[in-house]
Parts: C-alpha cells; sequence; structure tokens
C-alpha cells in the first residue's frame, strides 16, 4: 500500500510517498514559494540524484498537481498512476480540543479544522488547501487529518488552563493545546523500544528541539504536559520565536515603536529567537558558527537558548516528580552535540551525567548518550512524524 504524506505550509508543501509494506520512502520532497513564478520544486529518491525544478506555482492545488506529475513522470517517477496511492496523510496543525486521534477526513471533519482556524491563523488555513487539493487531485483515496495537537488532549485541566478569566476558556476555548504531538508520541514510543520497558511503565522528557522547540513530559504513555500554548508560539526559545514572555511587552512595543498589533506578533514568532539575539540567523548551525568566530551576541543567543532549555527541563522533573529518561529529538536536539553538552552539564544535580564520546557521536539512530552511573538514562532518538502520519493514514485505511 501506498501512503503520501503531506504538510502544507504558508507558501510550501512538504511531501513524501511511502511504500507502506516496508515502510520505505519512494520520494521525498519540498515546494517552496507557491505563489509566485519562481517557485522551486525539490525531490529525492533513494537511488537518483536530487532533482531542483524552478516554475511558476500559483496555488497549492497547481503545486500539487505538478508533484503529482513529477512522481508519475517517466523519467523521475515512482509511480505509474495516482491510483497507486491509497491514502494521503495530511498534518493538521490545530485540531482544536475536537481531536484526540487522526481522523478520515469527512465534511464534518473539515467543517471541525475551519473552526479552529481563529485558534491557528498561520497554520490551518494552509493546511486546508492541502486537503482540498489533494481531495480534487486524488479522489479515489482515502484522506486523513493527523493533527499536531492529539497526543496532548490527555493533559489535565491544571496543566492546559491559563491563569486568566474562566469565561474566556468557556467562550472561545483559550487554553494551552501543545503541538508537534506527533513527535513527541513517535520518539516516546522509539525510546521504551529502545529501553526494552512498556511505554506504560515509564516517566519521559521529550525535547523536540528543531525550528520549532517544544518539551513534552510524558507519563506512562500520556501526554500530562508541553511547553507549547495555544499557539505555538509559548515556551522555549526557537529559531524565530521567543516563546515564553511578559505579554505586558506586547502592548508597549506596540506603543513605542509605533506597530500594529500583526506587526508584533510577527515580530515574535519570525523575527525573535536565535535570529532576534543574534541578529544573524535563525539556524542553529550558522549561530554556532559565528560563536565560535568570537561573535558575542552569538554567544549570547546560544547562553539563552540553553538556560532557558535547561529551566524548563528542570521544571517538567519537577513537575512529574522525577523521570526515567531525558530525550532529544529534532533537527538541533539530534545533530547539535554542543548544545545537550551544555544543557546536560547543567542538571548534574538530577544525577544526569553524561558520556561525551558518545554525545558526539552522529547517527541517524536511536542511542544512549549517558554514563552507566547517570541517575537518569539521557537518549538521542530521531523523530519521524511523515512516518508516524504515514501509519496512521494507513490504519485508518484498513479500518475504513
Ligand atoms: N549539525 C547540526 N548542528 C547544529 N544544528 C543543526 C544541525 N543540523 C540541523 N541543525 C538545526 O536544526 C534546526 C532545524 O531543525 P528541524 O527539525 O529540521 O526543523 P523543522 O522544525 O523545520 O522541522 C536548525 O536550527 C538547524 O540549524
Ligand atoms: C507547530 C510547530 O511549531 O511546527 P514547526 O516546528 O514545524 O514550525
Ligand atoms: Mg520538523
Amino acid at each position: 500500500m501506498k501512503v503520501l504524506v503531506i504538510n502544507c505550509g504558508s507558501s510550501s508543501i512538504k511531501y513524501q510517498l511511502f511504500e507502506m509494506t516496508d515502510e520505505s520512502v519512494l520520494a521525498s520532497g519540498l515546494v517552496e514559494k507557491i505563489g509566485t513564478d519562481a517557485a522551486i520544486i525539490k525531490q529525492e529518491t533513494p537511488d537518483r540524484e536530487e532533482l531542483v525544478l524552478t516554475s511558476e506555482i500559483l496555488d497549492h492545488r497547481d503545486g500539487l498537481n505538478k508533484v503529482l506529475s513529477l512522481l508519475m513522470s517517466k523519467e523521475h517517477g515512482v509511480i505509474q498512476s495516482a491510483d497507486e496511492i491509497s491514502a494521503v496523510g495530511h498534518r493538521v496543525v490545530h485540531g482544536g480540543e475536537f481531536f484526540s486521534e487522526s481522523v478520515v477526513i469527512t465534511s464534518e471533519v473539515r467543517q471541525a479544522i475551519r473552526k479552529t482556524i481563529d485558534l491557528a491563523p498561520l497554520h490551518n488555513p494552509p493546511n486546508l488547501l492541502g486537503i482540498d487539493a489533494a481531495q480534487a487531485q486524488l479522489s479515489n483515496a482515502v484522506h486523513v487529518a493527523v493533527f499536531d495537537t492529539a497526543f496532548h488532549q490527555t493533559m489535565p485541566d491544571y496543566a492546559f488552563m491559563y491563569p486568566i478569566p474562566r469565561v474566556l476558556y468557556q467562550k472561545h476555548r483559550i487554553r494551552r493545546y501543545g503541538f508537534h504531538g506527533t513527535s513527541h508520541k513517535y520518539v516516546a514510543q522509539k525510546a521504551a523500544e529502545f529501553l526494552g520497558r512498556p511505554l506504560d511503565e515509564l516517566k519521559l522528557i521529550i525535547a523536540h528541539i528543531g525550528n520549532g522547540a517544544s518539551l513534552s513530559a510524558v507519563e506512562y504513555g500520556k501526554s500530562v504536559d508541553t511547553s507549547m500554548g495555544m499557539t505555538p508560539l509559548e515556551g522555549l526559545m526557537m529559531g524565530t520565536r521567543s516563546g515564553d514572555i511578559d505579554p505586558a511587552i506586547v502592548p508597549f512595543v506596540m506603543a513605542k515603536e509605533d506597530l500594529t498589533l500583526g506587526e508584533v506578533q510577527s515580530m515574535l514568532n519570525k523575527h525573535s529567537g536565535l535570529l532576534g539575539v543574534s541578529g544573524l540567523s535563525g539556524d542553529m548551525r550558522e549561530v554556532t558558527e559565528a560563536m565560535f568566530d568570537g561573535n558575542p551576541q552569538a554567544k549570547l543567543a546560544i547562553e539563552m537558548y540553553v538556560y532557558r532549555l535547561r529551566k524548563m527541563i528542570g521544571g517538567y522533573f519537577a513537575a512529574i516528580n522525577g523521570a526515567d529518561a531525558l530525550i532529544f529529538t529534532a533537527g538541533v536536539g539530534e545533530n547539535a552535540s554542543l548544545i545537550r553538552e551544555k544543557v546536560c552539564s547543567g542538571l548534574s544535580y538530577l544525577g544526569i551525567e553524561i558520556n561525551l564520546e558518545e554525545n558526539s557521536v552522529r547517527r541517524k539512530e536511536e542511542r544512549k548518550i549517558s554514563t552507566p552511573q547517570s541517575k537518569i538514562d539521557v537518549l538521542v532518538v530521531p523523530t519521524n512524524e511523515e512516518l508516524m502520519i504515514a501509519r496512521d493514514a494507513k490504519n485508518l485505511v484498513s479500518s475504513h
């Protein structure tokens, strides 16, 4: 069975085509700069060179059309006909309180995703465009929605409520939802397998640190807290997002800098975090390089990133009264040994001790980086949100 996984951003489409009999990736790619006459399609297939095409792509439908043509083309294709695709798994960022698991997309499901646009104005509209485009062009496939928020629906109320007037929750569903749930769930399962223990006996703290970053506490298989909130802006310092700040800064900056609310939102989402502090980049590799070249702003950005992450990890250990393992995942978590080292070196009071040699190895598989004496296992577990989405889609097709 072949499953296409789609992740639509405002001007991009990320996709992966899986053969689910062995969970192999037949093709993966990215369409960028949708809405321009110089959109870029990059596609990788296992035994060919990466393909890069530039063309005019007006909208998501057009983009997806070109992706399908590419997947079926004589020269670069991996399938003969679109009918080979049995299911399409769509990443949907916000499922509000409607969804605690993945679902086959029906008109009711579409309605519910629409209703959460208010809560996720940056994410859900492009996700819906992707669903529309794919349903139009792959009308024989079963379409499945997989929500970033679903895994965190198990959070208790004292973790998900904000200390603001309760009527705002009742009227507008203002609460913490959390994101990256597909990744946190996948990583929790992988970690349990790696440790050789049942997930429902483990307490895990997971740091998903990529461009977006979030921490989760997974107790006996269930998410009981996570650092992102009503939107993916809350919590840790990220590549370009501020994470937690005093909310009073918003009206203050609007007044002092004569900015609109939209401009301040854009500042906090796109021009803050590593980028805002370093003044250079939101990419951890570039900021690290600049730090080693002696750039003081880059050094400060990394110190803040690590300090805030370590402080929150400590808080999560307190929140669930200790844990069996601390796990790093996503772009920074999987690759930046320096960040892992800096974070863990300040957690020795918890009995955490990492093996610097193990920590410096880069491998695309699960591994332990703590010493045998460490009271808590520290793991690196590569995440795979796309595979998790493909599995959910496959399972729902089978039961459909
Ligand atoms: N070798 C590396 N060393 C340090 N940081 C890295 C390395 N490789 C990737 N990263 C960082 O990972 C981040 C991207 O993470 P990723 O999980 O791919 O992001 P996204 O949230 O877009 O999926 C970037 O900040 C990038 O610099
Ligand atoms: C929800 C979210 O923050 O996603 P990403 O990390 O992909 O930006
Ligand atoms: Mg990612």
